[in-house]
């Protein structure tokens, strides 16, 4: 049974003994990153006579540091990163992405400098299993101190930039208000200004973890109560849901239980039980006047971001300092949680590249830093709306009248926001695409919207994607990408909505972002939005409809004494059917838009929704000629009843007598009739299917605010 290690206990002593074990030479080796190559140096410096926050001075502290590229002659490019709770000297390897040759921390330009902070088990000084007396009690200002008689060792007075995340942000900030004079960027993701209640409660379990089941068991157990505050419950249920591995457990399980396994293997129990410690007293007000008096000095250099989402510092906790320090906020919406910023790569990336961008202009000499700031960036006079910018995947009937909208609207007199379409992803380049020559031609699409690579898509200033590709492959992976990077997705994709929509919907609700999809139901009529927000009736208990265009286009030219063949091929002339008609006709497309109406009306996951249905074939043609000649019609009726706790959803051939309402749609129309408790029976007829009513219903997806 392992001993409860002593940095657990209240009022361990102060002590001067260094840990002799870590060797003070410089060891020198070189990192490739692709095809590019920087020096890396790892190094142990010894800095004597360290005063810490609450008294004590200790005769040594060894500091291990690594540094990834070239310091150039004035020392001026140097960014220094501060590693989280477990994190390692080897930054280029735990921020991949975000370090890395040509990514916005980049070691072939910058000197990046990570050091195993004060406590840790990385080769600085800190409490072990076998030493849990090697240092006293210390705190994040501690961590910032020792880290600043590094920058003083290395010659370097104020780095490019200073960021880090979670304790990482803690310790940064600390450092910001300790040496406002040696920040010029400081970048803090995920990390309050002073420990919260709830960090202190997650920390507490940790401890107890560590206290009855010892430095293994008892730190795998820590690690895994850890990742749970370090994700959501969204990303988990995404990303495992109730699946089982080949041993039939359940994969969540085994991935708690492997990153609390790896964690034992390359972490000390002590060295973390005393850095959770140190976060817990974590306060940088402290001694300070407060947190404004402490921040605001240096405000117009920080820049917090705050992860909606985060269970253990919610982005609340990071505005509220920001405000306090006047410092600038941004909001990094996202799936994972805590852990964004290290898996929200791309847009931790941006924050950061900014960050530098700035910094480098703060130290730029005062004659350019006096041209840049007058030089103005918008060179418009004219107050201008700034335009809405659209990514549009997909250029066949739907997009291409949707880019002849976007012109007809430009030319239509009134302030509304202009639309920029910067990219429009085609399978087919070579093709040609009168609608999309003329919306360059217009200035409505940039000239070289035109793109073929999906990965090109979505660049970081695109408002709005519009997905009208179809399919559940591409589609789902670009309108998931946009989505988890908070970027507001129009879809007419019934196929994938009644697949997908309601994790997606889900996906948009964490990131604080909009699905809207109105096209993706029958055409132009607003039934989404008539649904979605209650206004069809309070109570539904019943949705009906004709739901295909197509379908009956065709049974009507087969009423009329058309081959099945003929009216298909006409249909898909006129652009009503799918790209693969057999969609149609066989009621999958009606099958995919009853499944969103049955979401929308009955709050069902539309993947789940049971579904009996029979379609058009040569037999149903041939009797609705029949019928025709006797004086009815058929039609396929697509419904989903209330039934006690049950939906029965069912599309159906149906024949209907000639007075009937419903034998009186004709063509590519719809109709859909809701019945509600408060609403009684509400009828939704008009033009169902064809590429410029269902863009006319994407386009007021797009202006929606
Ligand atoms: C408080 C603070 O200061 S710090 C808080 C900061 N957060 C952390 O420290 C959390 C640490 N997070 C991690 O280590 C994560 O791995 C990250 C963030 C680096 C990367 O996240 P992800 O890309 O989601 O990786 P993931 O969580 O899958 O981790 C990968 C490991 O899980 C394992 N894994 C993934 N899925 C499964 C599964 N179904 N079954 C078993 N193991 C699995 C992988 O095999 C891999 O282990 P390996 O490296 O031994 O091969
Ligand atoms: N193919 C579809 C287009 C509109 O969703 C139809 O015919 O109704």
């Amino acid at each position: 049974m392992s001993t409860l290690p002593s940095s657990l206990l209240v009022g361990r002593a102060a002590v001067r003994v260094p840990r002799s074990s870590i060797p003070s030479r410089a060891t020198v080796g070189t990192a490739k990153s692709g095809t590019s190559a920087w020096p890396i140096r790892d190094e142990t410096i010894t800095f004597h006579d360290v005063a810490l926050e609450r008294g004590d001075r200790l005769d040594r502290v060894d500091v291990r540091y690594r540094l990834e590229g070239t310091l150039d002659a004035a020392r001026d490019n140097v960014v220094l990163v501060v590693h989280a709770l477990t994190g390692t000297t080897h930054a280029s390897d735990w921020w991949k992405g975000v370090i890395g040759a040509n990514a916005a921390i980049d070691p072939t330009k910058h000197a990046v400098l990570c050091a195993n902070l004060l406590g840790g088990c990385d080769g600085t000084t800190g409490p072990t299993d076998d030493n849990p007396d090697a240092l006293p009690p210390f705190s994040t200002r501690d961590q910032a101190t020792v880290l600043a008689r590094l920058l003083d060792s290395l010659g370097i007075t104020a780095p490019l930039l200073v960021c880090g995340g979670s304790l990482g942000g803690m310790v940064a900030l600390e450092f910001a208000a300790s040496f406002p004079d040696r920040v010029r960027s400081a970048v803090v993701l995920a990390a309050p200004a002073a420990q919260t209640a709830q960090g202190i409660a997650w920390n507490a379990i940790m401890r107890r973890a560590i206290a009855l089941g010892g430095v293994r068991e008892g730190l795998a157990l820590a690690r895994m109560v850890g990742m749970l505050s370090y994700r959501t419950p969204e990303g988990l249920e995404r990303r495992f849901g109730r699946s089982r591995s080949e041993h039939d457990t359940f994969q969540v399980r085994d991935w708690l239980e492997v990153h609390g396994d790896k964690l034992v293997s390359r972490f000390d129990a002590t060295s973390y039980g005393a850095l959770i410690d140190a976060m817990d007293e974590h306060d940088v007000g402290r001694n300070r006047g407060g947190l404004s008096a402490a921040l605001s000095v240096v405000g117009d250099r920080l820049i917090g971001v705050g992860i909606p989402g985060d269970l253990l510092y919610p982005a609340e906790s990071v505005r509220e300092w920001t405000t306090a320090a006047k410092a600038t906020y941004v909001e990094l919406p996202s799936i994972h949680g805590h852990d964004a910023f290290l898996l929200e790569v791309d847009r931790v990336s941006a924050v950061i590249a900014k960050a530098i961008a700035e910094s480098e202009l703060r130290n730029a000499s005062a004659p350019a830093r006096a041209a840049a700031t007058t030089t103005p960036i918008v060179t418009s006079v004219t107050p201008r709306v700034r335009p809405l910018r659209v990514a549009l995947a997909g250029c066949g009937h739907v997009g291409g009248s949707l880019l002849d909208l976007f012109g007809e609207r430009a030319q239509q007199p009134g302030d509304a926001q202009p639309i920029r379409v910067d990219r429009v992803l085609v399978r087919d380049a070579e093709r040609p695409r009168p609608a999309l020559a003329q919306a360059i031609a217009r200035g409505i699409a940039a000239p070289d919207a035109c793109i073929t690579d999906p990965t090109l898509l979505l660049s970081d200033d695109i408002d709005v994607l519009v997905e009208a590709i179809g399919g559940t492959t591409t589609a789902r992976t670009l309108v998931e990408t946009a989505l988890r990077r908070g970027i507001r997705v129009v879809t007419a994709n019934k196929a994938l909505l009644g697949e997908r929509g309601s994790s997606l919907a889900a996906l948009a609700r964490i990131t604080d972002t909009r699905l809207d999809f109105e096209g993706a139901v029958c055409g132009a009529i607003p039934i989404v939005r008539c649904v979605r927000s209650g206004a069809a009736g309070v109570g539904i208990t019943k949705v009906s409809g004709i739901l295909n265009g197509t379908s009956n286009y065709v049974l009507e030219k087969v009423a009329e004494g058309a081959s099945l063949a003929e009216a298909v091929a006409t249909a898909q002339r006129l652009g009503y059917a799918e790209a693969d008609p057999t969609r149609d006709l066989s009621g999958q497309d009606a099958e995919d838009k009853l499944r969103i109406l049955a979401w929308m009306c009955f709050g069902v996951d539309p993947a789940t929704l049971k579904v009996t249905r029979r379609g058009i074939d040569a037999e149903t043609a041939a009797w609705a000629t029949r019928v025709a000649l006797e004086g009815d019609r058929v039609k396929l009726i697509a419904s989903c009843t209330r039934e006690g706790d049950e939906l029965v959803a069912r599309i159906f051939p149906t024949r209907i007598t000639s007075d009937d309402p419903w034998a009186r749609v004709s063509g590519p129309f719809n109709r859909i009739v809701v019945e509600s408790e408060t609403a009684g029976s509400l009828v939704f007829q008009g033009p169902g299917a064809g590429g410029r009513a269902t863009a006319g219903a994407v386009l007021a997806d797009i202006v929606a605010r």
